[in-house]
């Protein structure tokens, strides 16, 4: 419980309407949640605008109403609120309702394309074995300490990220890593969190759909780093083209990490092999476990973060060597099989790039890659014949099916796939809609020593079709076919 003008405290009002002491109960921007004592935020969406549903929102209870624009019906004994972003406006609120957690935690936030998930788990991990009480957010999962609570977005809305940093905060947390995605940026469901820390990976292909165009994209990354404080860090890839990019308009701190340029965190690739990724980095020779190029720099990330935020080079990188990351990245399946098997939750051109071309550097002989891959339904159509295009050039084989086909007709998205397989590609491709019958077939396909890439799932547990999540897992489809094929 607490006041209305103590919750919309920072937020610029552009008018009110009634009684700014109402005691408010409950917090929430879908009209359906709305119970008596609430606080109704009207935000707009891509599908509808919350606007038209705050009459219903009154009628289920709602004692105060925030919105940009009045509703035609007033009610006498409800509070209104006008503000220019109502987006912006329900992220001060939230943290404001929830005694703004972010302020008394070390937060930091990841952006990019690829390397949220990796990079935010390795710091989580990072810290928990350096002795503290973290939180982390993430696609995966969500954690306090050792609780675990799901999560369904990479970046929750702004009541439930802030009631999240609150149950963190009191359960002593010291340190909480989380991804954001530029969805929240450009949503607005990160304004009114303080940040101490910001990570940039790279950026790439991807949301297009979303965005519409990659400036756009960019600009949504680029807004986390113009919001951060002058207390807070601004650490980026400077490797990728944009790395310099987010830093131009930040207050914070900046810092840099890469292999190639003059950088404050510099890695050198030492050996690169199945088993792991030997780097030299902090004036050390250190042995990873996580495989792959593109990882040296998510270890290069949390290296300078962990140091940023005041760690001990030594203890960082002797702890940092024995994570494993997080599951379903680069992650082998019966490790010691006669074929190698890898699930990789790939589902960008870049991602896939980089995972085939990290195969190939382990290719000794004549083995053949196999892939298998399909692209999201109701997510960025253009991605399709890149993905298709990158998953031929790079395998031997590539077995083409359905990723979360949501509401769109597989086939149909492999028909899109199949725009950008060459006439002579396609001869090495295979249509399998059905994701399982295509991870048997290209499990079947394969010989001794062959490796097979299940592309695009990663951890996910389930097939997405039509609104219904059906029990699906790339490891257990995987894992149980290799058994079969060696009894
Ligand atoms: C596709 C997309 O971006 N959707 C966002 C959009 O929702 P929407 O268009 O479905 O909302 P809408 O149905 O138009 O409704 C507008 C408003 O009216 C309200 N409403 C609606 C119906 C009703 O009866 N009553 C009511 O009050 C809704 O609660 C909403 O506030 O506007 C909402 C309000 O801003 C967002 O919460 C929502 O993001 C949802 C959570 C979403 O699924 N986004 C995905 C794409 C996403 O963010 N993904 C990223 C990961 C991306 C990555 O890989 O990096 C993530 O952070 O997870
Ligand atoms: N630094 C990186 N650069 C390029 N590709 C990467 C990098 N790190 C991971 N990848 C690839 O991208 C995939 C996704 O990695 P991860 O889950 O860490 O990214 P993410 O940014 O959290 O993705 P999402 O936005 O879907 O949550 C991995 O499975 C791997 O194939
Ligand atoms: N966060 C990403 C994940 C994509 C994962 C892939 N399996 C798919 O469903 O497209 C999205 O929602 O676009
Ligand atoms: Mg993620």
């Amino acid at each position: 419980m607490a006041e209305l003008k103590d919750i919309v405290y920072k937020v610029s009002l552009t008018s009110s309407y009634g009684n700014m002491h109402v005691e408010v109960s409950n917090l929430c921007f879908d009209s359906r949640k709305v119970t008596p004592g609430t606080l109704f935020v009207a935000v707009r969406g891509t599908q509808s605008d919350g606007h038209a549903y705050i009459e219903k929102a009154v009628a289920q209870g709602a004692v105060a109403v925030v919105c940009e624009k009045l509703p035609e019906m007033i009610t006498e004994t409800v509070t209104y609120v006008t503000v220019k972003s109502s987006a912006h406006a329900l992220g001060v609120i939230a943290a404001n309702f929830y005694d703004n957690p972010s302020d008394k935690l070390k937060l930091t936030g990841v952006t990019g394309t690829n390397g949220k998930t990796t990079t935010a788990t390795l710091l989580f991990q990072l810290f928990t074995k350096l002795g503290y009480a973290v939180g982390l957010i993430s696609t995966i999962e969500n954690r306090i300490n050792d609780t675990v609570v799901p999560s369904t977005h990479t970046t929750p809305d702004p009541i439930q990220l802030n009631e999240l940093l609150k149950r963190m905060m009191e359960a002593g947390c010291s340190h909480v890593f989380m991804e954001v995605s530029s969805h929240a940026v450009d949503q607005e469901r990160i304004a009114g969190i303080k940040f101490a820390g910001a990570i940039f990976t790279n950026i790439t292909h991807d949301h297009l759909d979303y965005h519409k165009t990659f400036e756009n994209y960019i600009k949504a990354k680029k807004k986390f780093f113009d919001d951060l404080n002058s207390d807070a860090f601004a650490l980026v890839n400077a490797d990728d083209k944009r790395g310099m990019v987010m830093l131009q308009n930040t207050r914070a701190a900046k810092h840099t990490f890469g292999l190639k340029k003059m950088v404050d965190f510099k890695g050198k690739i030492i050996t690169n092999s199945i088993e792991g990724l030997e780097l030299e980095v902090g004036g050390k020779n250190v042995w990873f476990k996580i495989v792959g190029d593109f990882n040296a720099y998510n270890l290069l990330g949390v290296y300078g973060a962990a140091m940023l935020l005041g760690e001990d080079s030594e203890e960082v990188l002797t702890q940092l060597s024995s994570l494993t990351g997080a599951p379903g990245r680069f992650e082998l399946v019966m490790p010691g099989a006669k074929v190698t098997a890898i699930v990789d939750y790939a589902h960008t051109p870049d991602a896939l790039k980089n995972v085939l071309e990290t195969i190939a550097q382990f290719r000794t002989g004549n083995e053949q890659v196999i892939t298998v891959v399909g692209c999201g339904g109701n997510r960025d159509k253009t991605k399709r014949p890149l993905m298709a295009s990158i998953a031929c050039r790079f395998s031997d084989k590539v077995v083409l099916t359905s990723d979360n086909p949501r509401d769109e007709d597989p086939m149909e998205i492999i028909r899109e796939m199949q725009t950008g397989v060459t006439p002579t590609e396609t001869r090495k491709t295979l249509v399998m809609a059905d994701r399982e019958e295509a991870i048997k077939t290209a499990c079947m396909m394969a010989k001794d020593h062959d490796i097979i890439l299940v592309a695009g799932k990663g951890h996910e547990d389930y097939q997405e079709i039509k609104g219904v999540k059906y029990p699906f897992d790339d490891r257990e489809v995987v894992a149980r076919m290799i058994k079969l094929m060696t009894h």
